[in-house]
């Protein structure tokens, strides 16, 4: 058999069929898919390859993919940190976004964050943010896959000026990705609390005729459920029910503020759960029942939220405090395993995002996304379980390789097509421009 890259690896943990830790096996990738995954010593003997990768210390995972976050705002991380949601995006973050957001700023951000993703394993995401044409573009020269948001707010901002206008420019964005393998735009009204019900009726309805995905803050805070209570009567997920949003096709972030019908509606409408546990963490939202959801039946994702609010981007640092948070609520060890935590990461991701075919598990015939994991610094000896370590034990900076639709982003911790000394030199003069403003706001 022929191949374009075989390689070699001490694991590979497919993460589908779940619980399989295969040992001393080899996966083959011809034109951007995997086409075999087999024991080394039987690869060595059938499979002739252009170039093949010796990892022998490693463990090949499916490609992590970061459900919700928002690429550019990766320039105000550490801006405004240690207050409340509210506070923190109406005092800080959208005065920052109306001074500063233009393709530039965009383009930037979301380069900055694309690099710090692929650095920690990330081979997709899902974005959320203003101009999501450049985002796409930018990961269209990165390599990596996106999941563009086709926003939707009630406010007027660089990007557009109202509802209409919003969803014009979302058909738009559609149009213009529709035939690129590795991006896809899906709808993405922002909060219950920041969109109207006629967009969102709207939303709904295209949703239906473009067969396209729901992405939408829900249940963030207290504060959401008191606001809506007051202001429409209803809490927000009985108001998004009316509108008819939950279904197979919505994926709800967040989540902290859930009664047990809540959850038990929202099971039975096929609804996917989104959850951030270090912006939550971090902003004080409340704490998402994801083993509650789980035990329901619903498909829960992991995302690391912006990096304002987080503040990074590392899903291997996300999957470690999801396991620990998700024992501490559900007052159980034994809740969210290693196991169950690495499929939140990568097939249940996919499978929110309508990807499930393509990507999130190492599978004969899907593309080749694949993220190597060095285990064998001392930081993750002994090793007695690799999925143990990859989720409790491994730092960012042992993932060594990774691979997107079969094109080597990150070899031996290098990024091959980016320019890693730009990167810096430009976040610097972001800073510089940010820091600037802010002393002369503060005068
Ligand atoms: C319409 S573009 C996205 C919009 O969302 C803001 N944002 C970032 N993080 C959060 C969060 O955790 N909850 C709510 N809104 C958030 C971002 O600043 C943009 O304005
Ligand atoms: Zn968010």
């Amino acid at each position: 058999m022929q191949a374009d890259i075989l390689i070699h690896a001490r694991w590979i943990i497919p993460v589908e069929p779940p619980d399989q830790v295969l040992d001393h096996h080899a996966l083959a990738i011809h034109q951007g898919r995997i086409s075999a995954i087999l024991p080394s010593a039987q690869a060595r003997e059938q499979i002739t390859a252009e170039r093949v990768v010796e990892l022998p210390d490693h463990a090949l995972i499916p490609g992590l993919i970061n459900a919700h976050t928002h690429t550019p705002m990766n320039l105000f991380r550490g801006m405004a940190d240690d207050l409340p949601l509210m506070d923190w995006l109406t005092r800080h973050i959208w005065p920052a976004e109306q001074r500063w957001i233009s393709p530039e700023f965009v383009a930037d951000g979301s380069r900055l964050a694309m690099a710090e993703m692929i650095r920690s394993g990330t081979t997709c995401f899902n974005d959320m943010y203003f101009f999501p044409d450049v985002t796409g573009q930018v990961a269209q020269d990165a390599g990596i896959r996106a999941v563009l948001g086709m926003i939707l707010i009630d406010f007027p901002s660089a990007w557009a000026t109202d509802s209409d206008d919003y969803l014009d420019k979302a058909l738009k964005l559609h149009d213009q990705f529709r035939n690129e393998p590795l991006i896809k735009a899906i709808f993405a009204p922002h909060a219950p609390y920041s969109v109207s019900d006629a967009p969102l009726q709207r939303v709904r309805t295209l949703a239906n005729e473009l067969d396209l995905p729901i992405h939408m803050h829900v249940h963030e805070t207290a504060d959401e459920i008191s606001q809506s209570l007051e202001q429409f009567g209803q809490r927000p997920l009985a108001r998004l029910e009316a509108l008819n949003l939950p279904g197979p096709d919505f994926i709800a972030v967040h989540m902290t503020q859930l009664q047990d019908q809540e959850i038990e509606r929202f099971a039975a409408s096929g609804s996917h759960v989104v959850h951030c546990p270090e912006s939550n963490l971090k902003l004080a939202s409340g704490f998402c029942p994801v083993a509650q959801l789980l035990e329901a039946g619903v498909n829960v994702a992991l995302g690391t939220d912006g990096a304002a609010s987080n503040n990074d981007l590392d899903m291997l640092g996300e999957m470690k405090t999801a396991a620990l948070l998700g024992k501490g609520v559900a007052q159980n060890p034994e809740a969210l395993p290693a196991a169950r935590v690495l499929a939140m990461a990568t097939i249940n991701a996919a499978r929110a995002l309508g990807l499930e075919q393509e990507t999130g598990s190492l599978k004969t015939g899907k593309a080749a996304d694949i993220t190597a994991i060095d285990l064998g610094p001392l930081e993750t000896r002994p090793l007695f379980d690799p999925v143990s370590h990859i989720v409790y034990a491994a730092g960012r900076e042992q993932v060594s390789d990774v691979w997107v639709n079969g094109c080597h982003l990150l070899q031996e911790r290098t990024l091959m097509r980016m320019d890693h000394a730009r990167l810096l030199a430009n976040a610097g003069q972001w800073q510089e421009k940010l820091i600037e403003w802010r002393q002369s706001d503060a005068s």
